[in-house]
Parts: C-alpha cells; sequence; structure tokens
C-alpha cells in the first residue's frame, strides 16, 4: 500500500523477530525435541479465508511463527478455505499481504485446504470401509436432537447401522452430486454416550451444491474443520498444532482421526487462552455488519480492528510485533488493556516520528512589529529522543539517520500566523497558560508574544488577534505551536478515537461467535454460513464522534518529505498522511495516536481528588506514561493483590498491572518491602516485564533495594539507575558493584557540569556564534553534546538551565 517502512531507530537487532517468551508450549516443544519425538518443529497458521486479518490474529500467527523461528523449525501458511460459500481469493490475498507486512515468512510453505480435497476424500472412503463412518440422512434439527445433551446421552440415528457397500455408495453419489445441499452427511462414527458432546459422531463432510473460488465445480461435498483441519496438519508434516481454547474439546475427534488413519509421526494440537482486546470487536460477522451499516467507510476505515485498517492508520509492523510480544502466552483466556496496544504504537512512533507543527482549528495572529518574514531552522527531535538514541544520531524525515544538528527543517516566521483557537482565551479560566489578552506565551521556537488586541465576530467568536514579538528577556509560563498563515499548506486533519466507548462491547457472551484466534463453526462451516444473526447489541456501545474532520494547516516542509512519513504533530498527536485519500494538492492527515491517554485522563479527572493516585515510583520513560485505562474487573484473587500492592506504596497503575500477571509478581515476591518496594515494583512492571517473560532476568528483586536507596537519595540519576538496572538483569551483577566500579554514583558535580559544558561550547565556537546569532534550534546540539560528555550523568533539569545560562553569557540570541 505504501513504500516500506523506514528502519526504526531503535531497533538496533535489525529485522530478527521477537523470540517467544517461554510458555508451557515452548515447554512442550522443548521436551518432544529432546526426546526426538520429532526432527524439528513445524507450525501453521491457518486463516479461513472469509475476511480480513485482524488485530486478533496478531497474537496467534505471531505465536505461530515465532515458535517456529525460535526452534529452527518450518512455518506454513494455510489458507482454510473449506467452506466454498464464504472463502475468496480477496481474502486470500488480503490476508496474505498483511501478514507478509507484519513479518511473518512462510517461504514456499503455503497452502490452501482446498489442494487436498482429493485426499480428504480418499480418507473418508477408508473409514467407511474401516467401519469409522456412516452416511446420516436425518435433518440437521433430528440429528441434533438425537446427539443429546450434557445429561442425556445420544440416541443411534436411523441409518447408523448401514453396511459399508451401502455407505460407500451414498458417500459417491453425495461426492457426484446427485443430492440436494442437506440431505445426508457423512458422519463419525465414535461414541454417542461420551461427556465430550463433540464426540457424539461429528459430521465429517456435507453436501454443499457451490462453486468453490479455486476448485469449481468440481466438488459437491466439503469437509467438516474436524476432519479436514487434523488430516491436514498430518499431511504438511506440522508437529505442533496450537489453537485457542474454543478448539479443546475438538482435539479428541483431532486424536481419534490420528489414531484411525494410523499417522506416524502425527500431530498434536495444543490450545492456548485466547487474547481478546478491551474495547474492540473481532467477530468477522460484527465487523461486516459495521461495514454494511456504513458505521465504518470499509474495511480499512482507520478505525477497524483490521490489519487493512491499521496500516492505514499508520501504525507500523515493529509496533504490532511489540504489542504482540508483551502479551504472554497461558493456557487461560485473557483480556488485554487496549494501553498495551496504544503504549506500544506509541512507543514505536516516540523515535520514529519527526516533531513538526500544524494547527487543526486556526484562528488568525499578526505579529505587528515583525517587519520582515525570517526563516526558522528548527529541530525534528526533543532533547529526550536524541539523549536516547543508540547511536546518537536521529532521522530526518525519509529514514536517514543524521547528527541531531543536521536534523533541522525550515520553518518560515512571517507577520500573518495562524495559532490554536484553544490557545487563546479572552476570558481565560485559572491556571491558563497559553495566550491571553495582555498575557505573553512562547511560540515554539520564534520567542514571546504579548497579546495586544483581539477581534471578535457576532457571536462572540475570536477572529483575530494582534501581537507582539518580546526579546529574550520576556517571560511566559506556556509554549504553543504555529504556522505561518502566508506558507502553511491548508490541510484536512482527520481525529479518530476508538470505535467503542465500553471495554468489552461484545458484552459477556463474546466468545459465542468471536474468531479472534480460531474462528466459530457456524462461520467456518460449508452449508452453515451467515445463518445466524448477529446479535446487535454491540452497535449500541459506538463511541458519537469516533472520526472528527478538521481544516487547518501544516508547516511547508512536509511537502518535501517522503508521503509516509509519520510525524509528531506539537501537542497534537502522531499524524501522517491517510494512504488513500491524500493528495499532493489536498492533503489529508490522519491522526494515528493521540500523544496522551486521553482516555485515561478522562477517567482520573472523573475521579475523587483522593482516588487519584500519587507517584509512588519514578517513572524513567522520557515520555509520559499514561495511567492505566478503565480496566476490567480483576478477580477477587487480583483484587486482593491489587490492594496490598496499593498499601505497600505500589502505583495503581503498576499494582493493576502485577496483579494480573503471575510472572511479574513471582519475581516482585522477592523484593524487600519498605520504602523502596514501589520502585523495584515499578521497574518490574516497566522495565524488567519484558526481559522476565524473556526468561533472561538474572537478577532477584531483593537486589535491587539498594539501586532504588541510591536513586531515591539522587546519588544516580533514573537514566543512570535504568542503565545499571537493565546490564544487571541481564549479567547479574549486583547494581551496586556496576556503579562502583564504573564510578557512576554521586551523579555529577557542579563544577564537573560546568566544565563540560565550557568544553563543549569551546570546541564548537561556530554554533555558538550561530546560536548567539539567533539559531536557537542549537541548544539540542549542545545538549546531546554535553550529555555524551557526561556519559549522561547529568540530570536533565540542571543541564538545561546551565546550559541556557552559558549560553545566554554574551548577550542571548537576539530576535
Ligand atoms: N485450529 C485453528 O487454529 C482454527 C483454524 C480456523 N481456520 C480458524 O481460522 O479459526
Amino acid at each position: 500500500m505504501t513504500a516500506p517502512d523506514p528502519t526504526p531507530p531503535t531497533d538496533t537487532a535489525g529485522e530478527r523477530p521477537a523470540l517467544v517468551a517461554p510458555n508451557f508450549i515452548t515447554e512442550i516443544i522443548e521436551r518432544d525435541l529432546q526426546s526426538g519425538k520429532y526432527p524439528r518443529v513445524v507450525t501453521r497458521f491457518p486463516p479461513d479465508p472469509s475476511g480480513y486479518a485482524h488485530l486478533g490474529h496478531v497474537f496467534a500467527s505471531l505465536l505461530d511463527f515465532n515458535t517456529a523461528q525460535q526452534y529452527g523449525g518450518q512455518f506454513n501458511l494455510r489458507m482454510d478455505d473449506t467452506n466454498p460459500e464464504l472463502a475468496k481469493q480477496e481474502y486470500v490475498d488480503a490476508i496474505a499481504a498483511d501478514l507478509k507486512w507484519l513479518g511473518l515468512d512462510w517461504g514456499e510453505h503455503f497452502y490452501y485446504a482446498s489442494d487436498y480435497f482429493g485426499r480428504y476424500y480418499e480418507y473418508a472412503e477408508q473409514l467407511v470401509r474401516q467401519g469409522d463412518a456412516y452416511v446420516d440422512s436425518v435433518s440437521a434439527a433430528e440429528m441434533s436432537r438425537l446427539r443429546g445433551n450434557a445429561t442425556t446421552p445420544g440416541t443411534p440415528s436411523p441409518y447408523r447401522d448401514r453396511s459399508v457397500e451401502e455407505n460407500l455408495d451414498l458417500l459417491r453419489r453425495m461426492k457426484a452430486g446427485e443430492f440436494p445441499d442437506g440431505a445426508h452427511v457423512l458422519r463419525a462414527k465414535i461414541d454417542l454416550s461420551s461427556p465430550n458432546i463433540k464426540l457424539r459422531d461429528p459430521v465429517l463432510y456435507r453436501i454443499v451444491n457451490k462453486p468453490h473460488f479455486r476448485t469449481g465445480d468440481q466438488w459437491h461435498i466439503y469437509p467438516a474443520y474436524d476432519f479436514e483441519h487434523p488430516l491436514q496438519d498430518a499431511i504438511e508434516g506440522v508437529t505442533h498444532s496450537m489453537c485457542s481454547l474454543e478448539f479443546v474439546d475438538n482435539r479428541a475427534i483431532y486424536d481419534w482421526l490420528m489414531e484411525r488413519l494410523k499417522f506416524d509421526p502425527r500431530p498434536h494440537q495444543h490450545e492456548f487462552g485466547r487474547r481478546g482486546l478491551e474495547y474492540t470487536i473481532t467477530s468477522k460477522r460484527k465487523l461486516r455488519k459495521l461495514v454494511q451499516q456504513g458505521v465504518v467507510s470499509g474495511w480499512d476505515d482507520p478505525r477497524m480492528p483490521t490489519l487493512r485498517a491499521q496500516r492505514r492508520l499508520g501504525v507500523t509492523p515493529e509496533a504490532m510485533r511489540a504489542f504482540a510480544a508483551q502479551i504472554g502466552v497461558s493456557r487461560t483466556n485473557r483480556t488485554v488493556d487496549l494501553s498495551v496496544y496504544e503504549n506500544a504504537v506509541r512507543d514505536d512512533l516516540n523515535h520514529r516520528a519527526p516533531r513538526v507543527m500544524a494547527v487543526l482549528e486556526p484562528v488568525r495572529l499578526t505579529l505587528t512589529n515583525l517587519e520582515a518574514g525570517q526563516t526558522l531552522s528548527l529541530p525534528y527531535w526533543p532533547f529526550d529522543v536524541i539523549r536516547d538514541s543508540p547511536d546518537g544520531l536521529v532521522a530526518l524525515p525519509g529514514g536517514e539517520r543524521v547528527t541531531p544538528e543536521r536534523a533541522v527543517r525550515d520553518v518560515p516566521l512571517t507577520r500573518e500566523l495562524y495559532i490554536e483557537r484553544d490557545d487563546f482565551s479572552a476570558d481565560p479560566p485559572r491556571g491558563f497558560k497559553r495566550l491571553t489578552p495582555g498575557g505573553t506565551v512562547r511560540l515554539r521556537g520564534a520567542g514571546i508574544i504579548r497579546a495586544d488586541r483581539f477581534e471578535t465576530d457576532e457571536q462572540g467568536r475570536v477572529t483575530h488577534i494582534e501581537a507582539t514579538l518580546l526579546g529574550e528577556d520576556a517571560k511566559a509560563s506556556g509554549v504553543i505551536h504555529w504556522v505561518s498563515a502566508e506558507l502553511a499548506l491548508p490541510a484536512e486533519f482527520r481525529l479518530y478515537d476508538r470505535l467503542f466507548r465500553v471495554p468489552n462491547p461484545e458484552g459477556e457472551h463474546s466468545t459465542d461467535d468471536d474468531d479472534s484466534a480460531g474462528t466459530a463453526e457456524h462461520e467456518a462451516e460449508p452449508g452453515h454460513a451467515e445463518t445466524a444473526p448477529v446479535a446487535e447489541g454491540f452497535m449500541r456501545y459506538l463511541t458519537p464522534d469516533s472520526r472528527r474532520v478538521l481544516h487547518g494547516f501544516v508547516e511547508p516542509s512536509v511537502a518535501a518529505d517522503p508521503a509516509d512519513t509519520r510525524y509528531q504533530f506539537e501537542r497534537q498527536g502522531y499524524f501522517w498522511r491517510d494512504p488513500v485519500d491524500s493528495r499532493e494538492d489536498a492533503l489529508v492527515f490522519g491522526r494515528i495516536i493521540t500523544l496522551k491517554d486521553t482516555w485515561a485522563r478522562e477517567t482520573q479527572k472523573a475521579a475523587p481528588a483522593s482516588a487519584v493516585p500519587k507517584k509512588a515510583a519514578v517513572r524513567m520513560d522520557a515520555a509520559p506514561q499514561p495511567e492505566p485505562t478503565a480496566a476490567p474487573a480483576l478477580s477477587a484473587e487480583q483484587e486482593a493483590e491489587y490492594a496490598r500492592l496499593t498499601a505497600l506504596g505500589v502505583a495503581e497503575g503498576d499494582a493493576r498491572t502485577l496483579a494480573r500477571d503471575p510472572q511479574l509478581l513471582a519475581f516482585l515476591s522477592g523484593a524487600t518491602t519498605g520504602t523502596t518496594f514501589p520502585q523495584v515494583a515499578s521497574w518490574t512492571v516497566n522495565e524488567l516485564a519484558a526481559p522476565l517473560r524473556a526468561g533472561g532476568v538474572k537478577i532477584q528483586a531483593a537486589d535491587l533495594a539498594p539501586l532504588a536507596e541510591q536513586l531515591a537519595a539522587g546519588q544516580v540519576t533514573t537514566r543512570v539507575a535504568r542503565d545499571v538496572l537493565i546490564r544487571a538483569a541481564q549479567s547479574g551483577e549486583a547494581p551496586a558493584r556496576i556503579i562502583e566500579e564504573e564510578g557512576l554514583a554521586g551523579g555529577l558535580s557542579p563544577e564537573a557540569l560546568t566544565q563540560a559544558i565550557q568544553e563543549v561550547l569551546s570546541g564548537n565556537a561556530d554554533k555558538v556564534a550561530a546560536y548567539r546569532a539567533g539559531k536557537t534550534a542549537l541548544l539540542g546540539f549542545f545538549t546531546g553534546q554535553v550529555m555524551r560528555a557526561t556519559a549522561g550523568k547529568a540530570d536533565p533539569a540542571t543541564l538545561s538551565a546551565a546550559l541556557a545560562a552559558a549560553l545566554q553569557d554574551e548577550g542571548g540570541p537576539t530576535r
């Protein structure tokens, strides 16, 4: 759909997919490999080509793919196209393209269930000859009645004892197309009184007189999932067939078939817990309803949970994979907080998206004392991204990595500007930090202005502001973004919100016809398509205005950038050009994601003051970390854990994450309780969660108390503490020892800082001159240099104050 993504700056390991954290399936695999049960691992991902791949498929497909990778095995992609009424080439192509985009690689191992229709049929005749299958001719309703229920055993159909000859004859005539749909079925003869109802003579073949998109009119009978799936696993040489929990009872049929047909070696089915995502539906039938009723513009509407849509929205495959890597594999179903997904998207974009300015709801502002226009050179990247860059370089739009001082763009400052309507208030509420009549504000990168006059229309709406650009000695508490009214580019901005306003829009029984990792039977089975009506309850939970369209302006620098550049529009969020609708002469930018979790803010605002958690631990991430959203209820056991943790001072969000995660809890259980506990808990949730899941943490929680103490006492900076923590976790060395051996403690003395600053400034006299002549964008460069000279030991706030003072020394920049 778009040009390839630039390599993410943080991805130093290249394109290698993240390995799967140890889980019960990898345990089984390791046992099987050790015992020599299989020479190598073969997995498969078998989507139905009856719709588009969606977020529910991400977890399952990466589990199959990464597991095969991890054990040097083979991964097959299989189109489970047994239902002629639903399967379509269009879906095959879309699913394959989207999974390839996600990073899956199946080499030449791309299969269709329909490739093996002939072989399945041979096996069906074999079962009939063995007396293991029979043709039944009762109606569907009668069959279901005869099957009994949990308390009543099944009753044999009057046709159960047909002779092998009669069965073979009927089966061949079913195949030849002699009967109408539903006249007969082929059933396995297993056990009508089994407590597992699936074993009560499951259907193997149905008559469906419909052409298939690949085999045309060749077939009049189509295999049921329970027949086709195990056989194809065996034919493809699959060893570990992973599927979600709702197939647990189908395993008995799987095993029965393997045994009756004597496959050796044979595949085994292993079920894992499904991973639903809050605020998201993945039932294809429900998604189709949204498309059909025009609630969304199509399968690729950026609000949809399909991969198409998320690609169009601007999410990268790296973000998608990072998200999947954070979700553990277990035997039970679980719903994942939407914030896990959203934060993966934000974390990925933070280092990928250069910062530029766009005004979404413009109001005109005149700088009355600006005679001639100027061109400012403003940095693309904020200080923290530069600081955290692994190679000291940062990206230009388009991906080229350059030194921070080269990562700048020209921004015209002219007499006529646009600012955001919301950034001016004629009647400001208390604490309003933006522009007010007679008040001052800093225009990002341009200087401080004072509003002198404003005009309104008849409705009292502000239409124009007149302002004066002040000298650098002026004071302002807020910073706002702006664009040149004369030179900015007009653009449409689309602001998306969650499609659903409740965490579980499908209600209690969401798994009934959901298909996030497997497919519910009525959709997958031929002859059963679309028969069940879609319960429309979920439509009640649609967010009103989940898409808002605004018309404003973006700074002109973007015109020169590749069309697939993702930006952070300062103070507005992450955006990129809508790949479908944006034109060079009619720009359309869609918001990929907000800067912060705005929903969490709303929930917090609504909470009484006493319920707002105090920050119990220092957050190490430079980017603001949202608190988790109004998350789904915890179980009673988790509630108790949550209460215990918060009583120990753990931040609410951390406690919630911990309460739900036995692995993190197990690690933290070794920590010393006391003042350092909240910090250790925060590290566990933030820095150590991923390595813990990957089994790569070599220290105990108890080893971390001294480090937390040093951090609390200001002896190390948060950055040093984090680095030491991560290194200690990898090597098993005590954090205190690393600090001592490398002289990282004691932070940085004021003298050492001054000296470092002086060295950087005298080594870059030309840039100092340029800065003082007004090229203030160089501040980021100097900051980065001093940070590097002090090995990151300088406290950012102290550094920035000291640096500003030093640069100011000979009369600050003039403007
Ligand atoms: N066993 C499974 O994983 C289920 C495969 C089936 N084709 C589905 O998409 O639901």
